[in-house]
């Protein structure tokens, strides 16, 4: 049940690891053949100078990174008994915590803790979940924090938050890109200290780090240090300045090591990457041979073998053949695919049910996120309250400007007018803020899926499930101002069919919205749903009627949901067998009275209600499903 303790030994070992990617022009080699191993009880540190290739290593080791990839990658747990499994298992028993900290705002620290441990934990009652948050939030120190909103905390108390959430399965190895990047450095110290105490409890902590001072350096059980996608130091940070010492480079007495290591990286004392990465190879290789012959050797001594004193020798014999080294590892990255291969995953398991939580099912799932879509529309006023209040004034408002055109024979072209201009704005309002949505939200989406809290499904129909009754809501605070006042027919059956078709003009273009706002950035996908809007608005039949368009742009017309939504619309209002309309006796003449002649007049006579319904529904499924697409090609 508790965080402490449970998690299973995994180590992480990689071998002779490649990245390309393609940049604009050209291919790039991110990473050069870097190997490694990761135990776990450890804390490990990645390190180097900025671009050294850091995260592009994490984000490999995670599975986030998935092109462009060679090597191999095991993980093995204590005892190593072999079993080959799909990469997507060895993801099950690790997280990835990324960078900047992906937290909904209007939550609580233990609401979000609550319904993360509900998402990813099944069969818990509320007082064993209530246990477990407490635990978690008291050993990451949180504990006070409870009742803080999670946009209230500070920069280190969202990391640590972070981090609890993901504690909450307990995975046995944790992976953190920069946990300390914005904090002080007594926050750094604590989170660093907090690290290091869950990693002394089995799991494998992978972190990367910017250079930390002096004694947090020396905090970690392991450090890696990368220059230029290399590896150029991997061991106990007590070793590093004999490392480099050894192959020439002599830290300045009270000097920081790590600011040294640094330096020495970035090139301050020379071009040092092929010098030192080549001094690693030969301290590993030596540990490897003499490993072979004692098969019992323990980490202490593996590690003390590594010690400058014992390589420095080796070097030396080594460095007359350096130029050759360095061209033979050249000659051998120039002999790697330019087109990425995909890794290969080794996973050594021992019995991967174990350590795995019972999950809850999708279907809890989509309850939980359903009931935090609510929670989050009610409290971002802003999402609900302020739109629900002016699309009621706005709805007055246009129901005044449009007074009496609803019965008036001489206003029919003005009451045509009105329902245009409803259609648009339900359009316009429903398509921009779900434009802007996705894409501010799709970090958080994206960590939380990757780190397996749900399927993306899962949360698609959790979303359309709470978006759908308030878009409907906004419709119908909308529709009933505007359709009284301007003197509609004051019918049940009428209203209820024009507000029908004014909530799927709202969902068709939410999904609209959504499609574009995901595929492109929101900018671009504003734009873009304003063209396609204002193309739909010309098909609406109204602006250009039906009987003076051309063929072509007739038979184009039946792509516009507009022209579906005028015509059912006007159906609604025209048709039925609806009696004369009336003209005021100050008018002089009414050219229609009959609202058939109406119909007939602007080409919709033969139009059904229920026909363009049916295509309304099909444009909302296609549009939605357009939308499901786009994000799920964005998150992956
Ligand atoms: N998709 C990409 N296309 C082109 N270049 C890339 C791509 N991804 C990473 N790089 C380059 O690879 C190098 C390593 O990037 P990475 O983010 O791994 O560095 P880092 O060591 O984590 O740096 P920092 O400490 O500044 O975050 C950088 O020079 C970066 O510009």
């Amino acid at each position: 049940m508790t965080p402490q303790g449970t998690a299973e030994n995994r180590d992480i070992e990689f071998e002779n690891i490649f990245l390309t990617v393609k940049s604009i022009t050209a291919y790039k080699k991110i990473i050069r053949g870097v190997s490694g191993k990761f135990k776990s009880g450890e804390l490990t540190a990645i390190m180097g100078p900025s671009g050294a290739g850091k995260t592009s290593l994490l984000n490999i080791l995670t599975g986030y990174q998935k092109s462009g990839i060679q090597g191999i990658i095991k993980c093995s747990n204590e005892r190593g008994k072999k079993r080959k499994k799909a990469s997507s298992d060895y993801r099950n028993y690790s997280c990835y915590i990324l960078q900047d900290d992906h937290l909904l705002d209007y939550f609580t620290v233990y609401e979000i803790m609550y319904y993360t441990t509900k998402l990813k934990i099944g069969g818990l009652s509320r007082e064993e979940n209530d246990f477990l948050i407490d635990d978690i939030l008291s050993t990451l120190g949180l504990i006070k924090q409870k009742r803080t909103p999670c946009g209230s905390l500070s920069g280190g108390q969202k990391k640590r938050l972070s981090i609890a959430l993901e504690l909450i399965d307990d995975p046995p190895i944790m992976f953190l890109d920069e946990p300390t990047t914005g904090l002080d450095s007594n926050s750094s110290r604590q989170c660093i200290e907090m690290l290091k105490s869950l990693a002394q409890k089995g799991r494998t902590i992978i972190c990367t780090i910017h250079q930390p001072s002096a004694p947090l350096y020396m905090t970690f059980d392991h450090v890696y240090i990368m220059a230029q996608g290399k590896c150029i130091y991997q061991g106990l940070p007590q070793n590093t300045i004999s490392f480099l010492a050894s192959a020439g480079y002599i830290c300045p007495q009270y000097h920081n090591p790590a600011d040294f290591l640094m330096e020495v990286a970035n090139g301050e004392y020379g071009d040092s990457v092929d010098i030192l990465s080549l001094a690693k190879e030969s301290c590993l290789c030596k540990v490897e041979n003499v490993l072979q012959y004692d098969q019992n050797s323990n980490e202490t001594w593996k590690r003390d073998s590594c010690h400058p004193s014992s390589f420095y020798t080796n070097y030396s014999t080594i460095s007359a053949s350096e130029g050759n080294f360095i061209k033979e590892q050249k000659d051998k990255e120039k002999d790697m695919s330019i087109e990425p291969a995909i890794i290969t995953r080794e996973i050594l398991l021992e019995d991967p049910e174990c350590c795995i939580r019972k999950k809850p099912s999708e279907w809890t799932r989509f309850l939980v996120l359903f009931q935090k879509q609510l929670i989050y529309f009610y409290r971002d006023w802003t999402v609900a309250r302020i739109k629900l209040i002016l699309h009621f004034l706005v709805g007055i408002f246009l129901g005044v400007t449009f007074q009496n055109s609803g019965y008036n024979a001489s206003k029919f072209i003005t009451n045509l007018s009105f329902f245009m201009v409803s259609v648009v704005y339900l359009s316009y309002t429903a398509l921009m803020p779900a434009a802007l949505r996705f894409p501010s939200e799709l970090k958080i989406l994206r960590k939380e899926h990757f780190n397996r809290w749900y399927k993306l499904r899962t949360y698609y129909a959790s979303f359309l499930a709470a978006d759908f009754p308030l878009q409907i809501l906004f419709t119908l605070a909308y529709t009933i101002g505007s359709y009284t006042i301007s003197s509609q027919p004051l019918e049940i059956r009428r209203f209820l069919m024009v507000f029908l078709i004014h909530s799927m003009a709202t969902l068709v273009s939410a999904g609209i919205g959504t499609m574009f706002g995901t595929i492109v950035n929101p900018v671009n996908g504003t734009f873009l749903g304003a063209i396609l809007t204002a193309v739909n608005i010309c098909f609406g039949g109204f602006l250009c009627l039906f009987p003076q368009m051309n063929n072509v742009m007739y038979y184009l017309s039946n792509l516009s949901y507009m022209r579906f939504c005028m015509e059912s619309i006007l159906q609604a209002i025209y048709g039925f067998n609806r009696g004369k309309l009336i003209c005021p006796e100050e008018e002089e003449y009414c050219m229609f009275t009959n609202p058939n002649e109406v119909l007939h007049e602007i080409g919709m006579d033969e139009c059904s209600y229920w026909t363009d319904f049916g295509w309304l529904i099909v444009n909302l499924l296609v549009f939605r499903l357009l939308g499901y697409c786009a994000l799920k090609y964005k998150v992956k």
